[in-house]
């Protein structure tokens, strides 16, 4: 369901320059499979979740998602393709301040299918905890629960890739493991293929296949002027 093949990515410095972030000979995920990403800060995993999404596009190399190169796309046909098919879980939440969970929800929705299924945002609210709470704007709803919403968001669309970025850093520790669990068991019953990023080593054991960073990257972030 992903396949990346010889992925590159660099950026220029502010100092001049060019950052190699990511030299990616390889890496696959099945359909439905769970893979946790670890590495140290400011080694790429960002760039790489972003790179796969099509938010950034690669500088080299393939991005296949669900058969589709999206290495070869504009930014608008990214955008396209990433709204039918990928669902991204940002560590700080992203959702719209102006609207309701149940919005918000919806709102995830719009780009992919073109449709608003009420039905399927009020079911996903329902499915993480936030049944009495749909009606809420982001600021009346607790950190956990905005990053509730934020899962339900990323899954309105019926994507078949699940990116999750550190979805657990601004979540108290009482609250971390749910979050965990609620972004598996609605990948696992929506068929969902998950790559989640995390510093947590204790998150990562959960996980049948851990990836770590430096195995998978060349580049290991290393300046070249
Ligand atoms: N748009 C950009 N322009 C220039 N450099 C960038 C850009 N985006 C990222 N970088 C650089 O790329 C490197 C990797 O950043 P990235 O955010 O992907 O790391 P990360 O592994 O996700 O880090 P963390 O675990 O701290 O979130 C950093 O050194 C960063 O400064």
């Amino acid at each position: 369901m992903l396949e990346l093949v010889d992925v590159k990515k660099q950026f220029p410095q502010p100092g001049g320059g060019t950052l190699t972030v990511l030299d990616i000979p390889k890496l696959s995920i099945d359909a439905g499979e769970q893979v946790v990403l670890i590495g140290r800060s400011g080694g790429g995993k960002s760039t790489l979740l972003h790179t796969i999404a099509g938010i950034t596009k690669a500088d080299g190399g393939k991005v296949i998602v669900n058969g589709y190169d999206i290495a070869r796309l504009s930014e608008a046909g990214r955008d396209r393709f990433r709204a039918g098919a990928i669902g991204y879980v940002f560590q700080t939440f992203n959702l719209l301040g102006g609207f309701t969970a149940l919005e918000n929800v919806r709102l995830g929705m719009t780009f992919g299918s073109g449709r608003h299924d009420i039905a399927r945002a009020r079911h996903l609210l329902e499915r993480v905890g936030l049944a009495d709470r749909m009606h809420y704007k982001p600021s009346q709803l607790s950190v956990g629960q905005q990053q509730r919403v934020a899962i339900a968001r990323s899954l309105a669309g019926r994507p078949k890739l699940l990116l999750a970025d550190e979805p657990t850093a601004n979540i108290d520790p009482a609250n971390q493991q749910t979050i965990i669990d609620l972004i598996r068991d609605t990948c696992r019953e929506e068929q969902v293929a998950l790559l989640l990023v995390t510093h947590s080593m204790q998150v990562a054991e959960q996980f049948d296949r851990i990836e770590k960073f430096e195995d998978l990257n060349r580049a290991m972030a290393t300046a070249s002027i």
